[in-house]
């Protein structure tokens, strides 16, 4: 599976322009060398402006599942659409929506982990979903947002169910970069999977985002990052036989003792 991962300069504050700023980088990358999966970063609706989400927020996602859902469909191509502010009736959620090749839906995910340090938890609300796994073109595949990172009983879950690619969507702030590049090996290496994350770059309200999209084998080897903090594409091919390959010369998930871990 070919992959474009976009490392977007988010503008904050206006989804329209978000919009047609990821519909013209979708048309280069077909244009260039069609990928299979294309994958964007987290908040792309409206950046971290989470004081004026009450009316940048797309409302239960019927903005930006239309326009996923006609990209995927005029160009044949699968969409990790990143998340966006989300509103619906008990508040805005960070939700992200997964589309397939023929338009539809496939998967919608809400963070679950809202940042103390950023404030989130004064203007959104967490998942009260657990992850699940979906497919596309028949690859069993996760998502976790930013944060979630940081909580390795969601991605080990995840990966429990069957997920051999798990993505990571986000805006992670270059000042905790190391935990940003740290983190995502040792989920990698821990469940065995493809991890490929799609981070912001460029400022927002003086935060700094770290770029470094990454894309880890299985193994813990690292096949390709975006640039430090400037807006990048990041491409990459993936080889499903090799989890399996990987998952068979180390048997991590045959060695678990499920009955003496107490979370
Ligand atoms: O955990 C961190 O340090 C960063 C998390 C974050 O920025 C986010 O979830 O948006």
């Amino acid at each position: 599976m070919k992959y474009a991962i976009y490392q977007m300069d988010v503008i904050v504050a206006d989804p329209a322009a978000n919009r047609d700023k990821i519909k013209r980088w979708i048309e280069q990358q077909v244009k260039e060398d069609k990928p299979d999966t294309i994958v964007l970063p987290e908040m792309w609706n409206a950046g971290y402006a989470l004081d004026q989400l009450d009316h940048l927020a797309d409302s239960n996602g019927e903005i930006t599942i239309a326009f996923l859902s006609e990209l995927a469909k005029q160009h044949q191509i699968n969409i990790i659409g990143g998340s966006i502010a989300n509103k619906k009736a008990k508040g805005i959620y960070n939700t992200s929506y997964i589309v397939n090749r023929d338009g539809e839906l496939v998967h919608q995910y809400d963070k679950i982990h809202l940042v103390p340090m950023l404030d989130e938890p004064k203007y959104l609300i967490g998942g009260e979903e657990k992850g699940t796994v979906f497919a596309l073109d028949r690859i069993k595949m996760g998502i976790i947002i930013c944060y979630d990172l940081r909580f390795p009983e969601l991605m080990r879950d995840l990966a429990l169910q069957g997920a051999e690619v798990i993505h990571v969507v986000a805006q992670w702030p270059t000042s905790r970069k190391d935990h940003w590049t740290a983190l995502q090996y040792a989920r990698a290496i821990e469940n065995q999977c493809y991890l490929i994350s799609a981070n912001g770059s460029g400022v927002c309200n003086g935060t700094a985002f770290a770029g470094e999209s990454l894309v880890i084998h299985p193994s813990g080897e690292l096949l390709v990052a975006g640039k430090q903090e400037e807006e990048s594409t990041v491409r990459t091919s993936i080889d499903l036989a090799e989890v399996a390959e990987i998952r068979k010369n180390i048997p991590v998930f045959d060695s678990r003792v499920p009955h003496l871990y107490s979370v």
